[in-house]
């Protein structure tokens, strides 16, 4: 026979255009292009990874703080050149004010700190997780969305909150199952370029965008970066003393080009001593190279990245000391990071540390019989005062509702029954152990 639609839990085929009239065409079903849908399933994984952000910012003791994603777009205009201000999702209300969605969350950061003002003491230890935008160009068929994890420290001008942020940083991987052996943390400090930019002379306007260009290098040609640098107005000179600090990968050949007096090696000196009392040095390495693409970090800058080498930066961040006096503030020394919810995803695909997420549910309340739908209402309130989920089934064969409590991995099926009713009871099936007993409707828990 053919099974009737409530016997199945597949959908009915969606009508076909043909068979739709002109002002019944089907929609697109589908979210706009570069975002996500977030059914049940992958609900259910960003819950997972969302919790571990959470539970690591509170065992860091920070605050969980949070911002619209619509912002003014005079937070985000920089004359770095960076992508991230090149590719805003912007666009001007209907009360004429040029607005945007986000692209990162640092700045409404600083605006809030700002705002704050005398009210909060320093430091200030705050984390958000939050949707942030980008327009691009489909043709690379790039998400225009992502979630991103961001913990920051404001007040806090010694490299202990660089230190803070990375324990913050491998305590998360720890939780996840990654180890050091699958994921390293690059560290170095933008104190170093500004020193070589200082030993040719090269003027302090120009250090963002320098950093801006450096920050591509490994991504586009030795040849082009050094064409971008000159283009910045970086003199010959100074472009191959650049490529020659870049390439040091020990803090004792950085203190031999540097000196050891400069705040460059003294802080990654620091930071690396502090890594060894953290006990996490084994996931830090100096790379010079590492200056992260954002125009406002000052100081040290880190980026995580999976040893195999096949992924982007898990993630990245660093010290900003001066951004808030480019919001016409006194400044507070900063440091912070963003961890995105994509690439994280795929190096745990890689890794097979993919959690098997399970819908759970405590009890399926059902009615025996139609009339009964009411005695199972006051049970499933019962439950549900008590804390215990429940599924009010009804209007279905029992062999389905045994296929659906094995499908959402229910602990109990309660049974309203007439007979059972009759002496104030509920049938109870333990669904792991096939136990079965009766209970008093006034006992059930
Ligand atoms: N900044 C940014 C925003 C959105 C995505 Br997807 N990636 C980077």
């Amino acid at each position: 026979s053919t099974a009737s639609r409530e016997d199945t839990d597949e959908m009915a085929d969606p009508p076909s255009a043909g068979e739709l009239s002109e002002q019944q065409q089907l929609i697109d079903v589908n979210p706009p292009r570069g975002t996500r849908d977030f059914p049940p399933e992958d609900m259910r994984l960003r819950n997972w990874l969302f919790g571990h952000f959470r539970e690591v910012s509170r065992i860091l003791s920070f605050e969980e703080v949070d911002f619209p994603v619509l912002e003014s777009e005079s937070l985000f205009i920089r004359k770095a050149g960076e992508e991230i201000t090149q590719q805003l999702y912007n666009f001007e209300d209907k009360g004429g004010r040029r607005v945007v969605l986000r692209p990162e969350i640092t700045p409404s950061l600083a605006r809030l700190v700002i705002k704050q003002g005398k009210s909060v003491s320093l430091p200030l230890k705050w984390f958000t997780i939050g949707q942030c935008w980008r327009y691009e160009r489909m043709t690379r068929g790039r998400r225009r969305e992502h979630y991103q994890w961001n913990m920051d420290i404001f007040g806090v001008s010694k490299v202990r909150a660089e230190a803070e942020l990375i324990h913050a940083i491998v305590l998360f991987f720890e939780r996840l199952g990654i180890t050091s052996s699958d994921v390293g943390i690059r560290v170095s400090s933008r104190k170093v370029l500004q020193a070589v930019l200082q030993m040719y002379c090269i003027p302090e306007k120009i250090f963002a965008e320098v950093c801006v260009i450096v920050d591509k290098w490994g991504k586009i040609t030795k040849e082009e970066v050094e064409k971008e640098l000159s283009l910045a107005g970086v003199t010959p000179e100074a472009v191959k003393g650049i490529v020659e600090v870049l390439s040091l990968k020990s803090l004792d050949k950085l203190e031999e080009v540097l000196g050891s007096d400069g705040e460059a090696v003294a802080d990654l000196k620091k930071l690396f001593e502090l890594a060894e009392q953290y006990g996490y040095s084994q996931w830090l390495t100096f790379d010079a190279s590492i200056v992260r693409g954002l125009a406002y970090y000052t100081g040290v800058v880190f980026e995580a990245f999976d040893r195999e080498g096949k992924l982007r930066a898990i993630c990245g961040g660093g010290r900003y000391d001066r951004l808030l006096s480019t919001f016409g503030s006194d400044d507070i020394p900063a440091c912070g990071f963003g961890f995105g919810d994509a690439v994280i995803v795929e190096l745990l695909k890689e890794k097979g540390l993919l959690p098997d997420l399970m819908r759970q549910v405590d009890d399926i309340v059902f009615p025996l019989d139609e009339e009964l739908d009411g005695q199972a209402s006051k049970i499933a309130t019962a439950l549900r005062q008590k804390g215990r989920s429940v599924d009010l089934v009804e209007e279905k064969r029992l062999k389905w509702v045994f296929k659906h409590a094995e499908r959402i991995n229910a602990s109990r099926l309660v049974l309203v029954g007439n007979s059972e009713l009759q002496r104030g009871m509920v049938r109870v099936k333990v669904l792991s152990t096939r136990e079965e007993y009766e209970v008093k409707i006034g006992e059930l828990s």
